[in-house]
């Protein structure tokens, strides 16, 4: 099986065409390729899939085998996979996702994608669609307790669920076991992806994440949607900032007019092989 291994951010994934691959087991698939010692090693795999009411669809398993609903990394990667390989000549693509259709925005620079701006839709904020076993219209600085300490949470989903914690330095922190005590805490009912935000100014946001099924990755475009979401909620930033993350820089607008939260981005080739995949 050919496979194509790209990086949004340096959130990595193994890329598979769907329209030349018949991919069963894909959660069997994305434990096995994804280990960084026994397989290609990734943050999860993307299946680029024919679609009937989009111009493409996208599938994403994490690296654990569990699939999400919406990768906002893996929407660029797409983007410049369908564009550079001929499988479609449109810089205005609409994108299948089981968390509904996105819209990805090409800027082309000597025939090759540059940048991709990614529509990502419109954050949800109430508790029982994200969902976070709390009552009220939305979960803003509210108060959580893990082991002795006490942090303010936020929660947003971006299609996928989020919890955002502020915090004034997180050099010196431990966020992987945090990542881990929050990621499938009973508040959290289908888990949830946990993103550590450091706010600089209001235009510039430091941000770490643990993701669902993956562990701390370098990057997460929902996350970086989401805590910019989370950072104007709570009175941290304007609505328009870049979120700078541990593989790179995402550019990210939560436009007033539609509600819809814009995220700008690169998208680049790792390496491309071929996979002794039996079936
Ligand atoms: N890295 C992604 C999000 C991947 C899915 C996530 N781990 C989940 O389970 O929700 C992104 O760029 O958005």
């Amino acid at each position: 099986m050919r496979f194509v291994k790209m990086q949004g951010a340096g959130n990595d994934y193994i890329y598979l065409n769907g329209f030349e691959e018949e991919i069963a087991n894909p959660g069997v698939l994305a434990k096995e390729m994804s280990d960084r010692h026994f397989g290609i090693g990734s943050d999860g795999i993307v299946l680029i899939l024919p679609s009937e009411s989009c111009d493409f669809g996208m599938r994403m398993f994490n690296a654990d085998g569990s699939e999400a609903e919406m990768c906002g990394n893996a929407s660029r990667c797409v983007g410049k996979y369908v564009y550079e390989r001929g499988l479609t000549k449109k810089k205005k693509i609409m994108l299948e996702t089981k968390a509904g259709t996105k819209i990805l925005t090409l800027r082309i620079k000597n025939k090759k994608v540059e940048s991709v701006c990614v529509d990502m839709g419109e954050p949800v904020l109430s508790p029982e669609k994200i969902p976070v076993k709390k009552t009220g219209a939305s979960v803003i600085g509210q108060p959580f307790s893990i082991g002795n300490e006490i942090f303010n949470i936020t929660c947003v989903s971006m299609g996928n669920p989020h919890v955002i914690i502020f915090m004034d330095d997180f050099s010196n922190r431990d966020l992987h076991t945090l990542g881990k005590q929050i990621e499938c805490n009973p508040l959290f009912p289908e888990c949830t992806n946990v993103e550590f935000v450091k706010v600089d100014s209001p235009e510039s946001l430091y941000m770490r994440v643990w993701e669902r099924g993956s562990g701390e990755t370098y990057a997460c475009g929902t996350g970086a949607c989401a805590s910019l979401v989370a950072a104007v909620l709570n009175g941290f930033s304007h609505r328009n900032a870049v979120l700078h993350l541990l593989g790179g820089d995402l550019e990210i607008e939560w436009k007033e007019f539609d509600n819809h939260v814009y995220m700008t981005g690169g998208a680049e080739l790792v390496f491309e092989g071929e996979w002794p995949y039996k079936g």
